[in-house]
């Protein structure tokens, strides 16, 4: 096959690759809305489990569909003990992104229909993911502490138990509301880098344990998920009011970045900000220990004002902009947010996985394969004459 095409390294920004019924962001308006509802109605009224079921099974669940979808995960809590065996081989130091990113294909082994290509199949793999991941992740925090694994309890709702498996005590109940508000909040966005990695690896018809994880992957990268950790990193490299200054001045002459600020689609605030913020300075307020949330805003309105003044451009805070100092407020450890940022968005990228691979409306998804253009300019225009191994000339 001849690749020639324009060379286009945009990201493929503002391109439509494929058609969604999952959800939609509207960059302007900043509005974000999963399966026609309004996100900031979800983060208000919904619970968690009803955004699963909501993303899954496309509908809000009745009370007694709910019920029963809540005890369908209560089953598939608890995981295979071998990956807790997996986990205690590995250094403590591992990034948890990397150690969930291997983790999560070895769930696949206790699911006996991970290769089987119904929907069905694939919805239970999904479920499996989401109501186990939770215990993956609170038993790598407990693994790398030297603690004993706490098991999931089947009295607490599925935030509740991630914090209560994380700590081994109960949560405060403001942070368990909290918390389930948050993970209502980072369950979908669309086509974003680590949803498109899902989808990439589906259309290749991989299970959903091998989507998922290439996912984790992309979802860690500090453009994209990881932003949160830099985000709280950043706060503490700030520690003051009075350090907020210099540090804008310097990151913007050195060309850095000041994390949580930027998007690849909104041109305004991110409404997820708009509900992460307050909750931010809630928390900070129920805790006795406003500093971070109040270090975040100050730093808000002053990035904001030199990149009027220094780049001509506004600048609008993304979701990972807050949620740094709400995690932290919540005693969530830091390397840990990005973690909980995909403790919420599998939701998202199951659905994703399951439109790809199972949508009847047309066209129906194909196969991720798109060009490129060879400028490998190495022999001029021909191609180069092999020279044997005893032959090359080294640098
Ligand atoms: C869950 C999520 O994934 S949300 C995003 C999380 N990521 C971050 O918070 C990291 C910081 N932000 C960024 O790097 C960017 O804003 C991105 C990658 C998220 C979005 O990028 P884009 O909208 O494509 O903006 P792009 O990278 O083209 O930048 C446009 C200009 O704004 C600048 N810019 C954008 N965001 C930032 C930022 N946070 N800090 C400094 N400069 C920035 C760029 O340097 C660029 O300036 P230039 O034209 O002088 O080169
Ligand atoms: O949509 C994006 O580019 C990034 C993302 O996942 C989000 O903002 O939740």
């Amino acid at each position: 096959m001849n690749e020639c095409m324009p060379v286009m390294n945009t990201g493929l920004r503002g391109a439509s690759v494929a058609s969604t019924k999952i959800s939609n962001v509207d960059g302007a308006k900043g509005k974000l809305i999963y399966r026609g509802y309004l996100v900031a109605d979800l983060a208000e009224k919904a619970s968690f489990e009803e955004i699963i079921y909501l993303l899954l099974y496309e509908d809000l669940p009745t009370r007694d569909a709910l019920a029963q979808f809540k005890q369908h995960l209560l089953g598939k809590r608890p995981i295979d003990k071998s990956v807790f065996e997996f986990m205690k081989a590995l250094p403590p130091s591992s990034s948890p992104m990397d150690v969930f990113q291997a983790a999560i294909p070895l769930l696949a082994r206790a699911d006996a229909r991970a290769e089987e290509k119904t929907i069905d199949a694939a919805l239970e793999s999904a479920l499996n993911i989401i109501a186990g991941f939770p215990t993956l992740v609170a038993a790598w925090e407990r693994i790398r502490n030297k603690k004993a694994v706490v098991s999931p309890r089947d009295d607490l709702d599925h935030g509740a138990n991630f914090l209560y498996m994380l700590k081994g005590e109960m949560p405060h109940p403001e942070i368990m509301h909290f918390f389930d508000t948050a993970l209502v909040l980072h369950a979908e966005h669309s086509f974003n880098a680590s949803t498109f990695t899902a989808r990439q690896v589906a259309s290749t018809r991989a299970h959903m344990y091998a989507s998922l994880s290439a996912a984790m992957g992309s979802l860690s990268g500090e453009l994209h998920g990881g932003a949160n950790v830099r985000v709280m990193e950043m706060l503490k490299a700030i520690g003051t009011s009075d350090a907020i200054d210099p540090y804008i001045e310097n990151t913007l002459a050195s060309g850095g970045k000041i994390m949580g600020l930027g998007h690849a689609v909104y041109q305004v605030d991110d409404p997820r900000a708009d509900i992460l913020a307050p909750m931010s300075r809630r928390l900070g307020e129920i805790i006795g220990d406003t500093r971070w949330y109040e270090l975040s805003k100050e730093l808000e309105i002053k990035a904001k004002k030199a990149f009027k003044t220094h780049k001509n451009m506004d600048i609008f805070v993304n979701v990972d902009f807050y949620s740094a100092s709400l995690f932290y407020t919540m005693g969530i450890p830091t390397d840990f947010f990005t973690p909980i940022f995909a403790l919420s968005r599998v939701s998202g990228w199951a659905a994703h996985v399951i439109e790809e691979q199972f949508a009847t409306a047309a066209p129906k998804p194909a196969l991720y394969r798109p060009g490129a253009t060879y400028v490998g300019d190495y022999c001029g225009p021909n191609e180069c004459s092999f020279v044997d191994i005893d032959n090359r000339k080294g640098d």
